[in-house]
């Protein structure tokens, strides 16, 4: 039987920007991971994909060391959005998208007209990504959210088959970066529907309060150290994210305590 824990991190350091940092996420969990701008939230989704090597310490995906898993391996089931992504030269977005995906399962075909891209997204991503409509426009022509919606549909393309699985582990540093509130909350609920399928979702964000809606649990980062980490309902209390952002926050209690916002607090 597979172990439970998906992605495991055992003191974990990266000189100069994060150390001893222990975590086990489990598959269908939706992790967020907090912390003030510089805290490490980047370095350590770099450590956790295998894409920087830690100074000390290891990452475990299923029980097998990240490090004795190949890369093409890697690729297949495990997906990162990085915080930043840079082309140098110009591709349409269904060339780019092209490059991700899985031929055998991935895409339909386009027959007519034949200006109309041959490619389609999946409608359960087009439904919250709205990417179809963009497939035959020059990526660097994209709006900055456009763009966004465009990298979430390019990460989880390149591990569909995984996802449709629930094995796959999802790692997306702020990936509601430059996405307007709708298009926030409908990339929140589609994580959702990805991890009740068994899959592990890893994101940053800067917003506790979509944390406090959407997360299973959280990582609170300061100054390279876990602060907290476990039960979002536990560690997102005023107190908490005051003392990790250090900001004053209180927490209100709405429609007779069933929605809970934090708020500054009044002085
Ligand atoms: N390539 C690098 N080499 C050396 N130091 C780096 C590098 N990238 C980031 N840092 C430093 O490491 C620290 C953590 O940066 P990181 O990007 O991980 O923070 P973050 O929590 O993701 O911040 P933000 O919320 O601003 O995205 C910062 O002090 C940053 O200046």
């Amino acid at each position: 039987m597979k172990p439970t824990a998906m992605l495991q991190a055992r003191k974990l350091c990266l000189h100069n920007r994060f150390e001893d940092i222990n975590l086990s996420l489990n598959r269908g969990e939706c992790w967020h991971v907090l912390g003030q701008n510089g805290a490490g939230k980047s370095s350590l989704f770099d450590v956790l994909s295998g894409l920087t090597e830690a100074n000390v310490g290891d990452v475990i995906y299923d029980g097998r060391a990240l490090s004795d898993i190949s890369i093409s391996e890697r690729a297949t089931t495990r997906a990162y959005l990085q915080q930043t992504y840079s082309l140098a030269f110009s591709l349409s977005v269904s060339e780019l998208l092209s490059f991700y995906l899985d031929q055998s399962t991935l895409f339909q075909q386009h027959t007519t007209p034949s200006s109309i891209p041959d490619i389609l997204v999946p409608t359960e991503l087009d439904e919250a990504l709205h990417v179809n409509a963009l497939l035959d426009r020059p990526l660097n022509e994209l709006s900055g959210g456009e763009q966004q919606r465009v990298h979430i549909a390019r990460v989880l393309l390149q591990v569909w088959p995984a996802i449709q699985q629930g094995e796959a582990i999802l790692l997306m540093d702020e990936p509601l970066q430059n996405l307007d509130i709708a298009f926030q909350e409908s990339v929140l609920i589609l994580f959702k529907t990805l991890v009740v399928m068994g899959n592990l979702l890893v994101m940053s964000v800067h917003d506790v309060n979509l944390s406090l809606r959407f997360a299973d649990k959280v990582l609170l980062l300061k100054q390279g150290k876990c602060q907290a980490s476990g039960e979002n309902k536990a560690m997102l209390t005023a107190s908490g994210v005051t003392e990790l952002y250090e900001y004053p926050f209180e927490l209100l209690q709405l429609n007779n305590n069933i929605e809970k916002t934090f708020i500054r607090r009044p002085n």
